[in-house]
């Protein structure tokens, strides 16, 4: 049986019945990285550096060196990212089981309040006025927060970073928990650098979506784009993280299998 749908499957992917979206930025060593406090230790950036171009130092090859973090440009955070979730079973990027990096997916347009306002907060209220139109969020789902936070290109502007440290739009401290409560949501995904708004560290608990997500063994994506490609219901994520042993988190490439328009 499944192998007639796998079948069917290739049939309607091969038509464009279905199509594939890519939901990753390029990494590049302009990419911005999360800003922690000084007094904490800081995400690398992309960083390249080629070994050969078929020349001298390789004839017929062409290949590269590159270090980043874990956390560096559209990744994947585990729930051993956080304290809360250190002590969950298959915490780690190595250890999650594989079914988990295909799963179905809701996207919430949040993009014109965040245009209005750097530090929207989406809130249970606006999830349920969301569910008014699309239908309820389907259990082990991802839930997507569309900001358009990803045309931001420059920097400066994607990090949004003042006096106070960044401005950009993320959950609040009651729809985390809500999500995972009432609909048993698969993880969260953001366009800005984190899964958490740039004004998290005052919420309650500070960083509530980190806090509550990886707590419950959930996980999150962060740095994406494209989401103004996706319908609000019916894309499948394929989200599969580098196996780093003991691995927090990993860049990835990040694709939505969406129906035509
Ligand atoms: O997961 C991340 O990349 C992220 O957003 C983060 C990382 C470390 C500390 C705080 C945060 S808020
Ligand atoms: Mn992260």
């Amino acid at each position: 049986m499944s192998q007639n749908i796998l079948a069917q499957f290739m049939a309607e992917l091969m038509s464009g019945r279905i199509r594939v979206v890519d939901l990753t930025e390029t990494l590049t060593p302009e990419f911005p990285t999360i800003v922690l406090p000084p007094e904490f230790g800081q995400a690398w950036p992309f960083r390249i550096e080629e070994i050969s171009r078929y020349d001298e130092r390789g004839p017929a090859w062409y290949w590269n060196n590159f270090s980043c973090s874990e956390h560096t440009g559209t990744h994947f955070d585990a729930p051993a990212h956080w304290v809360t979730g250190k002590d969950q079973p298959d915490n780690t990027v190595d250890t999650i089981p594989v079914e988990a990096f295909i799963a179905s997916a809701c996207v919430i347009d949040c993009s014109a309040e965040s245009r209005d306002n750097p530090d929207f907060l989406l809130t249970v209220d606006f999830v349920k006025k969301w569910e008014e139109r699309h239908g309820r969020i389907p259990a082990r789902s991802w839930v997507l927060m569309r900001t358009d936070w990803s045309k931001r290109a420059k920097p400066a502007d994607y990090l949004n970073l003042q006096e106070d440290g960044a401005h950009s739009p993320g959950p609040d401290a009651e729809v985390v928990p809500w999500l995972i409560k009432e609909r048993d949501v698969h993880g969260f995904g953001t366009e800005s650098v984190g899964t958490d708004a740039g004004q998290a560290q005052h919420l309650d608990p500070p960083y509530p979506c980190h806090y509550y997500m990886h707590g419950n063994n959930r996980y999150g994506l962060q740095c994406m784009t494209n989401l103004d490609q996706l319908p609000p219901t019916g894309a499948v994520i394929f989200s599969a993280p580098l196996k780093i042993r003991s691995g927090s988190g990993s860049p990835l490439r990040v694709l939505a299998l969406a129906p035509k328009a």
